[in-house]
């Protein structure tokens, strides 16, 4: 493959990404967790959805936007949080959050950034999340939460599927390191030695992380910022209620993109569950492999207010940078208009429960 390659959808960029990576950084975006069967699920399930298109509809304009939080965005495509997008490329976020507000999109910064919160506030405008995990050592956590909310982020999505770092077998063989976050500088060391010569991101989040947070924090959460909070990493109805309970402003069904619980079911699996539970009194979001325009589609249908895609978006950045990134995004909304053109939705309003059949719907239908 030659340097003129240019990739014609989203998995293309994996190719690119995957000839231009260190093995090391590489395999640290690519992988899951353990025998990777939900990574792959995550994709699978896509595939066992079929879009059921009607025709003769007046599609001469089509309308993907929406509003998520009242933010309005060009299409339901947002950026996923995920960890050192500099192993990707030396810009790092600040060149995923030029991507995503050139592309008119929500970008979620990780708490584990390479660039600050501030770097990223000051590189351009847009609407931003933040991302948290949080520390045993909550006052580092409520730091970086005032941090963002004093630099225009709009919402914190607390992460609520990493009480422990899933097992990456690929990371604990590679040795994988851990590269400083800035954005503890003066407050906490990030750095890590793994005792048993495995992954040091494994040793780092083992000492870090509060495995004992549970539902009862969020009232903390709420008591330390005024910014709405989404959990992220919700995969059953009863979880879904106890979000509702606890007073979540809304919902990201996510399985971190197979990196934690392995076998952990396919998110597209279980969305229709969690959007049933909660009624549509808070917004529903997914992501874990979005790779098409038809997957956007499908989500929608099934009752997502919008995905989020993760590695799509990092190997863009791995292979072009900003550009690389802006690519992603406008594939995904190019693609996403093109389904919804021929399914007949000319807005998303107009994608509904009817436009899918699932693989068990299938079977009935053909008996
Ligand atoms: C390399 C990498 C790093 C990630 N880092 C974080 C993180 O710091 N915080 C978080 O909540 N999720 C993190 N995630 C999970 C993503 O937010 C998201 O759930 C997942 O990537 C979606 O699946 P996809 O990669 O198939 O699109 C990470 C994912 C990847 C691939
Ligand atoms: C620097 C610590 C990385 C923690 C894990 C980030 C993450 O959520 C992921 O890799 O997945």
């Amino acid at each position: 493959m030659g340097s003129e390659f240019e990739p014609v959808n989203v998995n293309g960029f994996q190719e690119l990404a995957k000839q231009l990576l260190p093995k090391m950084y590489y395999d640290y975006f690519a992988g899951g967790a353990e025998d990777e069967h939900t990574l792959k699920d995550n994709l699978k399930a896509f595939s066992r959805i079929m879009i059921r298109p009607r025709v003769l509809v007046d599609v001469s304009r089509i309308d993907s936007s929406t509003t998520i939080l009242g933010f309005k965005i060009s299409s339901p495509v947002m950026v996923a949080p995920s960890a050192l997008h500099q192993l990707a490329h030396l810009d790092g976020e600040v060149a995923t959050a030029r991507a995503a507000a050139a592309c008119d999109t929500i970008m979620v910064l990780s708490y584990n950034s390479m660039r600050t919160i501030e770097e990223v506030a000051s590189s351009c405008s847009g609407i931003r999340f933040f991302q948290i995990y949080v520390y045993k050592r909550r006052d580092i956590t409520a730091q970086l939460v005032q941090r963002a909310e004093n630099n225009g982020f709009k919402a914190i999505v607390l992460t609520a599927d990493t009480p422990r770092l899933g097992r990456r077998e690929a990371d604990i063989r590679n040795k994988m390191v851990q590269p400083e976050l800035k954005n503890f500088e003066g407050l906490i060391s990030t750095k890590a030695d793994s005792e048993t010569g495995g992954s040091n991101l494994q040793a780092f989040v083992d000492g870090t992380f509060d495995a004992s947070l549970s539902w009862k924090d969020i009232q903390w959460l709420k008591s330390i910022t005024k910014l709405p909070i989404l959990i992220k990493g919700v995969l059953t109805h009863e979880d879904a209620i106890l979000a509702l309970d606890a007073g979540a402003d809304g919902i990201i069904v996510s399985n971190h993109g197979a990196r934690q619980l392995d076998y952990a079911p396919a998110t597209i699996s279980v969305l229709e569950e969690v959007v049933n539970a909660v009624r549509g009194k808070i917004p529903v979001l997914l992501d874990g492999g979005v790779r098409r325009g038809t997957d956007v589609f499908k989500a929608i249908a099934l009752g997502a207010q919008a995905v989020l895609i993760g590695r799509p978006v990092i190997f863009g950045l791995a292979a072009k940078g900003e550009f690389g990134v802006k690519r992603v995004l406008r594939m995904l909304k190019d693609e996403f208009e093109l389904s919804m053109a021929l399914a007949g939705c000319p807005n998303l309003r107009d994608i509904t429960r009817r436009h899918v059949r699932m693989e068990q719907e299938k079977r009935q239908s053909m008996l």
